[in-house]
């Protein structure tokens, strides 16, 4: 699966017709983390060979294979939003602090869970957390501890931007009416999301593809770095028409502007 996740995120990049990603778990939980099934069958793997060096090896191809394959999301050019609900354990802290947006719903919870199975916590969330949440001692204290973070919690410490009610569409649908008070209806996460996602693909392209590359490098980099590299982006990407078709749109409050694929 983790190397399908790269791949799919290549694809995404790569795919013109998708302006925006929503990430979701199908199942019970949005994820349990590292398959324990695979862990086992590393072992004998690792067994058949006596030498520390090439055990090593094995593990380091392991772990930069599961690496990669989280630092897909950055490295695909479409702002990727996760919907997280239930369990988000482990690989999945890993996983959803490479998105550019989380969201959740109100029974989610989250867990760095490594030190509970021996290890410190090895494909994003040591380097990724401490700049999404802000507050090195809350990561510390949630990578040390491997306590569960509620969904209340993640909100408000950053790691989520919103909470949801429940999951699905469907549900908000019974709900809305059950109630017949939209007002009170929790809204759908899934349903939620996907209206932030369609806001986004209806953005020029250009920029918001530019806006994910700047944030991503300024994040690793200087403010001075930052501003070269944009700088250097924008002196090709002004030139594109998206620049001038937003510009007018925006000087003459002209509605609906569509922008052509990339
Ligand atoms: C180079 C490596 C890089 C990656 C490192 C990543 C590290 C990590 O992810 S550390 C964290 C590892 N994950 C866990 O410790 C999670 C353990 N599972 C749970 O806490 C619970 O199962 C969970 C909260 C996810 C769901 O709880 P629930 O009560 O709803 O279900 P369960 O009855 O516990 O589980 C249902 C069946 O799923 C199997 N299962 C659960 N987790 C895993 C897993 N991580 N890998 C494989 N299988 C898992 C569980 O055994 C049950 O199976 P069965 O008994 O056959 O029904």
């Amino acid at each position: 699966m983790w190397l399908e996740i790269g791949k799919c995120f290549e694809e995404l990049d790569a795919d013109e017709n998708c302006r925006v990603v929503v990430l979701s778990g199908a199942g019970k939980v949005f994820t349990a983390g590292l398959d324990f099934q695979d862990m086992l069958k590393l072992a004998p793997e690792l067994a058949e060979k006596e030498d520390v060096a090439r055990k090593a090896k094995i593990l380091l191809n392991f772990i930069t294979t599961y690496q990669k394959s989280i630092t897909s999301l950055e490295l695909c050019r479409k702002p990727v939003l996760a919907a997280i609900h239930s369990a988000c354990v482990g690989g999945g802290v890993d996983f959803i602090t490479a998105a550019d947006m989380r969201y959740s719903t109100k029974d989610a919870w989250f867990q760095v869970k490594e030190v509970d199975i021996g290890m410190a916590a090895d494909v994003g969330t040591l380097q990724r957390l401490p700049k999404v949440i802000g507050s090195e001692s809350l990561v510390r204290e949630l990578c040390y501890t491997a306590r569960k973070m509620l969904a209340a919690e993640a909100l408000t410490s950053g790691l989520v931007s919103r909470l949801f009610g429940d999951k699905e569409r469907l549900l908000f649908k019974m709900k809305c009416l059950c109630l017949k008070l939209k007002f009170l209806c929790v809204c759908s996460m899934i349903k939620g999301v996907i209206e932030i996602a369609e806001e986004i693909s209806k953005k020029s392209p250009v920029a918001v593809r530019g806006t994910k590359v700047n944030l991503i490098y300024s994040r690793d980099h200087s403010v001075q770095e930052g501003l070269n590299h944009i700088a250097l982006l924008n002196q090709m990407m002004l030139q594109s028409e998206d620049f001038a078709t937003a510009t007018v749109a925006q000087a003459t409050k002209q509605k609906g502007v569509v922008f052509s694929k990339l």
